[in-house]
């Protein structure tokens, strides 16, 4: 695998992510929704940051507040020290759903990562280095019902990171995988922030995950969400899954989130 292309580095102060008394709601039938509640995180720059919490809490919402994609109903949420003003490519997402086009190429659904910013041209020897990167060398001519779904993903990885974004924002992106395939992709999505630049924003609904993944879990409320805990993990990588200190922080996320131990 290879590296891809660096961009010059942008000298960039602060927080890759403050966010700042964040509330948020919905309207839905004429009735408002609290979603989030005075969600208050910093985000250095190279953290890889895990988000916990029950089901409907309000941790995409927050995804999609940082992505741009939404605006906070209070509050404030910088990127580099900028307030986010909408999409941007230095901001990418990756959904559960690996939404590639089926008629276009790995190659070609990676370029349209490219092609949205007008780089086709001149960042064109960036689509390969993405798709190794991402280890998918030699299936840069198939298509997406060529793929299997790990692949697929990765594919839509390869679209995220060929922009080199500073802040790639993870919205569940194994959660339709199977048990062995999201094992394999957390080692190398781990691989792949380790030999980057950015920082990474993690949902997931596997406490596992989070902690074989994450140097920072926060773990939330249920809706509307608010930041029960915020917790540094202390171990270097590779990381062990049996690792004492890991099932300690286990057990405490699983109390966190009000889960009883069965097993
Ligand atoms: N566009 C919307 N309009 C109205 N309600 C919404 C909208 N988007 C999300 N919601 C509501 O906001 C709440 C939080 O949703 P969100 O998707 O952020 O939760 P989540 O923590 O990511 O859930 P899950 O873990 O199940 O994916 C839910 O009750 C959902 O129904």
């Amino acid at each position: 695998m290879v590296a891809l292309a660096q961009a010059e580095p942008a000298v960039l102060p602060g927080m890759a992510v403050s966010i700042e008394h964040v509330d948020h709601s919905f309207d839905l039938d004429g009735q408002v929704l609290p979603v989030l509640s005075d969600v208050s995180l910093d985000i250095q720059p190279g953290e890889f940051v895990a988000l916990l919490g029950p089901s409907g809490c309000g941790k995409s919402t927050l995804l999609r507040l940082v992505a741009g994609l939404d605006t906070p109903k209070s509050g404030s949420i910088e990127a580099d020290g900028l307030p986010i003003a909408g999409p941007d490519p230095s901001r990418v997402v990756v959904f559960q759903d690996p939404t590639l086009y089926p008629w276009r190429t790995v190659h070609d659904n990676v370029a349209l990562g490219l092609q949205a910013q007008g780089l086709l041209k001149s960042h064109r020897h960036r689509i390969g280095e993405a798709i190794s990167l991402v280890g998918l060398d030699g299936f840069a001519k198939a298509f997406p019902q060529q793929l299997s779904g790990g692949m697929a993903q990765r594919a839509a990885l390869a679209r995220a990171l060929v922009n080199d974004p500073r802040l790639l924002i993870l919205d569940e992106p194994l959660g339709k995988l199977d048990s062995i395939t999201r094992i394999s992709m957390q080692s190398e999505l781990v691989a792949l922030w380790q030999r980057s630049n950015f920082t990474t924003l993690l949902v997931t609904h596997d406490i596992e995950e989070a902690l074989f993944m994450a140097t920072r879990l926060v773990v939330f409320s249920g809706r509307p969400a608010r930041i029960k805990a915020d917790i540094v993990i202390e171990r270097p990588y590779p990381r062990h899954r049996s690792d004492p200190y890991l099932t300690g922080l286990r057990h405490k996320a699983m109390e966190l989130l009000g889960l009883a131990e069965t097993w």
